[in-house]
Protein backbone atom coordinates (compact mmCIF):
# COMPACT_ATOMS: atom_id res chain seq x y z
CA UNK A 1 0.00 0.00 0.00
CA UNK A 2 1.35 3.40 -0.72
CA UNK A 3 2.83 5.19 2.10
CA UNK A 4 0.97 8.44 2.20
CA UNK A 5 2.68 11.83 3.36
CA UNK A 6 1.01 13.31 6.22
CA UNK A 7 -0.60 16.75 5.95
CA UNK A 8 -1.07 18.66 9.09
CA UNK A 9 -3.14 22.12 8.03
CA UNK A 10 -3.62 25.49 10.34
CA UNK A 11 -6.89 26.96 9.69
CA UNK A 12 -6.48 29.95 11.81
CA UNK A 13 -10.04 31.04 10.44
CA UNK A 14 -10.12 35.14 11.39
CA UNK A 15 -7.68 34.71 14.15
CA UNK A 16 -4.14 35.71 14.36
CA UNK A 17 -1.03 38.06 14.22
CA UNK A 18 2.21 38.72 12.88
CA UNK A 19 3.22 37.75 16.45
CA UNK A 20 1.38 34.58 16.38
CA UNK A 21 3.07 34.13 12.78
CA UNK A 22 6.90 34.58 13.89
CA UNK A 23 5.81 32.48 16.76
CA UNK A 24 4.43 29.44 15.02
CA UNK A 25 7.14 29.63 12.25
CA UNK A 26 9.94 29.88 15.04
CA UNK A 27 8.61 26.41 16.47
CA UNK A 28 8.18 25.11 13.41
CA UNK A 29 12.07 25.45 12.67
CA UNK A 30 13.04 24.58 15.72
CA UNK A 31 10.93 21.17 15.87
CA UNK A 32 11.64 20.21 11.99
CA UNK A 33 8.31 18.78 11.68
CA UNK A 34 7.64 20.99 8.33
CA UNK A 35 10.75 18.43 6.93
CA UNK A 36 8.75 15.16 7.60
CA UNK A 37 5.62 16.08 6.60
CA UNK A 38 3.76 18.88 4.46
CA UNK A 39 2.97 21.99 7.35
CA UNK A 40 0.19 23.65 5.57
CA UNK A 41 -0.42 27.42 7.67
CA UNK A 42 -3.71 29.49 6.45
CA UNK A 43 -3.93 32.84 8.46
CA UNK A 44 -6.55 35.81 7.19
CA UNK A 45 -5.31 37.17 3.34
CA UNK A 46 -3.91 40.31 5.55
CA UNK A 47 -1.07 38.05 6.58
CA UNK A 48 -0.27 35.85 3.61
CA UNK A 49 2.85 37.90 1.93
CA UNK A 50 4.06 38.52 5.71
CA UNK A 51 3.94 34.87 6.57
CA UNK A 52 5.45 34.19 2.53
CA UNK A 53 8.64 36.24 3.18
CA UNK A 54 8.76 34.26 6.55
CA UNK A 55 8.93 30.79 5.51
CA UNK A 56 10.98 32.08 2.56
CA UNK A 57 13.63 33.96 5.01
CA UNK A 58 13.51 31.18 7.47
CA UNK A 59 13.96 28.14 4.94
CA UNK A 60 10.71 26.37 5.95
CA UNK A 61 9.14 23.69 4.25
CA UNK A 62 5.66 25.17 5.11
CA UNK A 63 3.02 25.68 2.70
CA UNK A 64 1.14 28.42 2.67
CA UNK A 65 -2.75 27.90 2.25
CA UNK A 66 -5.73 30.61 1.20
CA UNK A 67 -8.82 30.19 3.11
CA UNK A 68 -10.61 31.66 0.40
CA UNK A 69 -10.75 32.53 -3.45
CA UNK A 70 -13.26 33.79 -6.02
CA UNK A 71 -14.13 31.81 -8.42
CA UNK A 72 -13.90 34.71 -11.00
CA UNK A 73 -10.43 36.69 -12.06
CA UNK A 74 -11.34 40.40 -11.65
CA UNK A 75 -14.01 42.73 -11.46
CA UNK A 76 -15.82 44.80 -8.71
CA UNK A 77 -16.64 42.61 -6.18
CA UNK A 78 -15.64 44.45 -3.18
CA UNK A 79 -13.56 42.62 -0.59
CA UNK A 80 -13.28 39.45 -2.84
CA UNK A 81 -9.77 38.10 -3.66
CA UNK A 82 -9.35 36.78 -6.74
CA UNK A 83 -6.82 32.91 -6.94
CA UNK A 84 -4.54 35.48 -8.82
CA UNK A 85 -4.19 37.66 -5.50
CA UNK A 86 -3.50 34.44 -3.36
CA UNK A 87 -1.40 33.09 -5.95
CA UNK A 88 0.53 36.06 -6.30
CA UNK A 89 0.67 36.37 -2.23
CA UNK A 90 2.69 33.07 -2.38
CA UNK A 91 -0.53 30.88 -1.93
CA UNK A 92 0.13 27.45 -3.31
CA UNK A 93 -2.86 25.92 -1.45
CA UNK A 94 -6.80 26.74 -1.39
CA UNK A 95 -9.18 26.06 0.92
CA UNK A 96 -12.45 25.49 -0.92
CA UNK A 97 -15.97 24.87 1.09
CA UNK A 98 -14.93 25.12 4.18
CA UNK A 99 -18.18 24.29 6.26
CA UNK A 100 -18.29 28.09 7.65
CA UNK A 101 -18.29 29.53 3.78
CA UNK A 102 -20.86 26.91 2.73
CA UNK A 103 -22.78 27.79 5.90
CA UNK A 104 -22.35 31.57 6.76
CA UNK A 105 -22.09 33.01 3.45
CA UNK A 106 -24.42 30.63 1.49
CA UNK A 107 -21.91 29.34 -0.72
CA UNK A 108 -23.05 26.58 -2.55
CA UNK A 109 -21.59 23.19 -3.79
CA UNK A 110 -21.28 24.27 -7.16
CA UNK A 111 -19.58 27.45 -6.41
CA UNK A 112 -16.85 26.02 -4.17
CA UNK A 113 -16.37 23.22 -7.22
CA UNK A 114 -15.79 26.52 -9.19
CA UNK A 115 -13.05 28.00 -6.95
CA UNK A 116 -11.81 24.43 -6.91
CA UNK A 117 -11.60 24.50 -10.18
CA UNK A 118 -9.87 27.83 -10.71
CA UNK A 119 -7.44 27.35 -8.16
CA UNK A 120 -6.31 24.17 -10.08
CA UNK A 121 -6.21 25.90 -13.04
CA UNK A 122 -3.64 28.22 -11.70
CA UNK A 123 -1.63 25.30 -10.47
CA UNK A 124 -2.47 25.77 -6.94
CA UNK A 125 -3.63 22.84 -5.20
CA UNK A 126 -7.44 22.80 -3.45
CA UNK A 127 -8.09 21.52 0.08
CA UNK A 128 -11.81 20.21 -0.57
CA UNK A 129 -14.00 20.49 2.95
CA UNK A 130 -16.65 18.33 3.29
CA UNK A 131 -19.04 17.50 5.51
CA UNK A 132 -22.51 16.51 6.90
CA UNK A 133 -24.52 18.84 9.39
CA UNK A 134 -25.69 17.76 12.77
CA UNK A 135 -29.21 17.24 11.17
CA UNK A 136 -28.00 15.35 8.52
CA UNK A 137 -25.64 13.30 10.81
CA UNK A 138 -28.86 12.33 13.01
CA UNK A 139 -31.09 11.91 9.93
CA UNK A 140 -27.94 8.93 8.31
CA UNK A 141 -27.68 11.02 5.76
CA UNK A 142 -23.46 11.46 5.37
CA UNK A 143 -22.92 9.80 2.72
CA UNK A 144 -25.20 10.50 0.74
CA UNK A 145 -24.26 14.28 1.95
CA UNK A 146 -20.60 13.87 1.24
CA UNK A 147 -21.29 12.35 -2.49
CA UNK A 148 -22.92 15.29 -3.60
CA UNK A 149 -20.56 17.53 -2.52
CA UNK A 150 -17.95 15.41 -4.29
CA UNK A 151 -19.84 14.75 -7.22
CA UNK A 152 -20.29 18.08 -8.02
CA UNK A 153 -16.38 18.31 -8.08
CA UNK A 154 -16.55 15.56 -10.73
CA UNK A 155 -19.42 16.93 -12.56
CA UNK A 156 -17.65 20.35 -13.14
CA UNK A 157 -13.92 19.20 -13.10
CA UNK A 158 -14.16 15.47 -14.78
CA UNK A 159 -11.98 12.69 -13.12
CA UNK A 160 -8.97 14.50 -13.68
CA UNK A 161 -9.94 17.20 -11.41
CA UNK A 162 -10.04 14.83 -7.82
CA UNK A 163 -6.28 13.52 -8.79
CA UNK A 164 -4.63 16.56 -7.35
CA UNK A 165 -6.52 17.57 -4.50
CA UNK A 166 -6.71 17.01 -0.58
CA UNK A 167 -9.67 16.29 0.54
CA UNK A 168 -10.97 17.14 4.22
CA UNK A 169 -14.04 15.33 6.18
CA UNK A 170 -15.09 18.18 8.54
CA UNK A 171 -18.41 17.08 9.76
CA UNK A 172 -20.05 20.52 11.01
CA UNK A 173 -21.28 19.15 14.58
CA UNK A 174 -17.40 18.63 15.64
CA UNK A 175 -16.01 21.84 14.47
CA UNK A 176 -15.18 24.10 17.28
CA UNK A 177 -17.55 22.53 19.58
CA UNK A 178 -14.85 20.39 21.41
CA UNK A 179 -16.63 17.13 20.49
CA UNK A 180 -14.52 15.10 17.73
CA UNK A 181 -16.08 12.60 15.88
CA UNK A 182 -14.89 9.24 17.37
CA UNK A 183 -12.04 8.02 15.82
CA UNK A 184 -14.06 4.60 14.32
CA UNK A 185 -16.71 6.85 13.14
CA UNK A 186 -14.18 9.03 11.90
CA UNK A 187 -11.95 5.83 9.40
CA UNK A 188 -15.67 4.65 8.59
CA UNK A 189 -16.28 8.14 6.98
CA UNK A 190 -12.70 8.54 5.54
CA UNK A 191 -12.96 5.07 4.13
CA UNK A 192 -15.95 5.53 2.55
CA UNK A 193 -14.63 8.80 0.44
CA UNK A 194 -11.73 6.59 -0.06
CA UNK A 195 -13.83 4.24 -1.54
CA UNK A 196 -15.79 6.43 -3.39
CA UNK A 197 -12.46 8.07 -5.23
CA UNK A 198 -11.87 4.03 -5.89
CA UNK A 199 -14.55 3.71 -8.05
CA UNK A 200 -14.10 6.17 -10.25
CA UNK A 201 -10.35 7.14 -10.36
CA UNK A 202 -8.38 3.93 -8.25
CA UNK A 203 -4.76 5.35 -9.10
CA UNK A 204 -5.64 8.21 -7.14
CA UNK A 205 -7.62 6.18 -4.11
CA UNK A 206 -4.86 4.92 -2.74
CA UNK A 207 -2.58 8.36 -3.15
CA UNK A 208 -4.99 10.70 -2.05
CA UNK A 209 -4.89 12.57 1.13
CA UNK A 210 -7.86 12.53 3.32
CA UNK A 211 -7.69 14.87 6.25
CA UNK A 212 -9.47 14.87 9.40
CA UNK A 213 -11.20 18.24 10.92
CA UNK A 214 -12.92 18.81 13.87
CA UNK A 215 -12.03 19.76 17.55
CA UNK A 216 -8.62 17.80 16.45
CA UNK A 217 -6.77 18.44 19.71
CA UNK A 218 -3.14 16.82 21.29
CA UNK A 219 -5.36 15.15 23.50
CA UNK A 220 -7.60 13.57 21.20
CA UNK A 221 -5.17 13.18 18.13
CA UNK A 222 -3.44 10.48 18.41
CA UNK A 223 -5.92 7.26 18.23
CA UNK A 224 -7.21 9.58 15.15
CA UNK A 225 -4.18 9.49 13.26
CA UNK A 226 -3.82 5.77 13.85
CA UNK A 227 -6.34 5.19 11.45
CA UNK A 228 -5.58 4.04 8.37
CA UNK A 229 -7.10 6.32 6.08
CA UNK A 230 -6.34 9.50 7.97
CA UNK A 231 -3.51 11.05 6.62
CA UNK A 232 -3.88 14.32 8.43
CA UNK A 233 -5.74 16.70 10.16
CA UNK A 234 -7.13 20.54 9.83
CA UNK A 235 -6.56 22.04 12.76
CA UNK A 236 -8.80 25.03 13.83
CA UNK A 237 -8.55 26.51 17.35
CA UNK A 238 -5.57 24.33 18.44
CA UNK A 239 -3.52 25.87 15.61
CA UNK A 240 -3.68 29.11 17.28
CA UNK A 241 -1.55 28.02 19.92
CA UNK A 242 2.22 26.79 18.82
CA UNK A 243 2.76 24.24 20.93
CA UNK A 244 -0.03 22.33 20.43
CA UNK A 245 0.03 22.75 16.94
CA UNK A 246 3.47 20.96 17.22
CA UNK A 247 2.68 18.35 19.44
CA UNK A 248 -0.15 17.55 16.59
CA UNK A 249 2.56 17.97 13.70
CA UNK A 250 4.78 15.30 15.87
CA UNK A 251 1.52 12.72 15.97
CA UNK A 252 1.07 12.76 12.29
CA UNK A 253 4.74 11.28 12.31
CA UNK A 254 4.41 8.98 14.96
CA UNK A 255 1.01 7.74 14.04
O1 LIG B 1 -10.66 24.30 9.55
C1 LIG B 1 -10.68 23.80 10.68
C2 LIG B 1 -11.85 23.19 11.19
O2 LIG B 1 -12.97 23.97 10.97
C3 LIG B 1 -11.74 22.67 12.58
O3 LIG B 1 -11.82 23.69 13.55
P1 LIG B 1 -11.60 23.28 15.07
O4 LIG B 1 -10.32 22.53 15.15
O5 LIG B 1 -11.54 24.61 15.79
O6 LIG B 1 -12.78 22.46 15.46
Amino acid sequence: MTRRKPVVAANWKMNGSRHLVDSLLQQIKQSGVDQQLDVVLSPPATLYSYVDDAIKQLELNVILAAQNINELDSGAYTGEISAHLAKESGCKWVICGHSERRSLFNESSKVTAQKFIKAQSLGMKPVLCVGETTEEHEQGKTYSRLTAQIETILHLGGIDAIKDCIIAYEPIWAVGTGKPASPKLAQEVHRFIRGMISAICPETAQSIRILYGGSVTPDNVDSMFKQPDIDGGLIGGASLVPEKFIKICQAALVN
